[in-house]
């Protein structure tokens, strides 16, 4: 049995992976997709994104979201997340991508003597307007390292997941939707939703 589901993101590469991941599991999780960004055009959201952490972050997107679509829905909030800064640029590392690119990111650590950094991923589902957003994390751990693969996705090309001698933009996708922060956190909302009783 399939559940359906609208993942609220204007976010085109998150929805692809998110896709491919689901549809490699025994109970596929129909995911539509909504992006509440394009109507209202690129830089100004919809969906306002408070400041706060992953979690407040995360739960303050999908109650926005819920109310808007008026029905169930899951977001997802993604934190790069670096160990010399405690934890920053964490929620706010698209500001960080967009005004420094993969060369800032790496020139942040300059003077650290540790490039170790988390990449975070915070799902949350909320069963429609009103109802109090869960979630779900997964972290995946590794350094920052000067930009190698493609540049198609973030800062993909920056972060090296830790044994793996790769950056996530080097990696076969099916190698990245392995390891991924993503697919951690996508595998408990897939658990948890499993668990919910079925709607027919
Ligand atoms: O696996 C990833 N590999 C590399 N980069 C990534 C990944 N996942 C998100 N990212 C980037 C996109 C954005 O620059 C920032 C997260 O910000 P975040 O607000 O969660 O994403 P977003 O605004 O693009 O889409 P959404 O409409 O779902 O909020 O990190
Ligand atoms: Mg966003």
């Amino acid at each position: 049995m399939s559940k359906r589901l609208v993942f609220v993101t204007g976010n085109a590469n998150k929805l692809k992976e998110v896709k491919e991941i689901l549809s490699d599991g025994g109970h596929p999780i129909e995911i539509d997709s909504h992006s509440l960004d394009s109507k209202y055009h690129g830089r100004h959201p919809q969906i306002p994104e408070i400041q706060g952490t992953t979690q407040e972050v995360a739960k303050d997107k999908c109650r926005r979201a819920a109310e808007l679509t008026g029905s169930a829905c899951i977001t997802e909030d993604t934190a790069l997340c670096y160990a010399a800064l405690n934890g920053l640029p964490g929620p706010y590392v698209k500001y960080f991508m967009q005004e420094v690119g993969h060369e800032g990111l790496n020139n942040l650590l300059v003077g650290f003597p540790t490039k170790a950094a988390w990449a975070l991923c915070t799902f949350a589902y909320s069963s429609g307007p009103g109802s109090e957003p869960i979630i779900f994390e997964g972290r995946t751990d590794g350094s920052i390292v000067p930009a190698r693969g493609s540049k198609v996705f973030g800062w993909d090309a920056v972060f090296e997941p830790n044994g793996t001698g790769l950056t996530y933009a080097e990696m076969p996708k099916e190698q990245k939707n392995k390891l991924s922060h993503r697919y951690k956190a996508l595998e408990k909302l897939r658990a948890h939703l499993q668990s919910l009783p079925s709607e027919t």
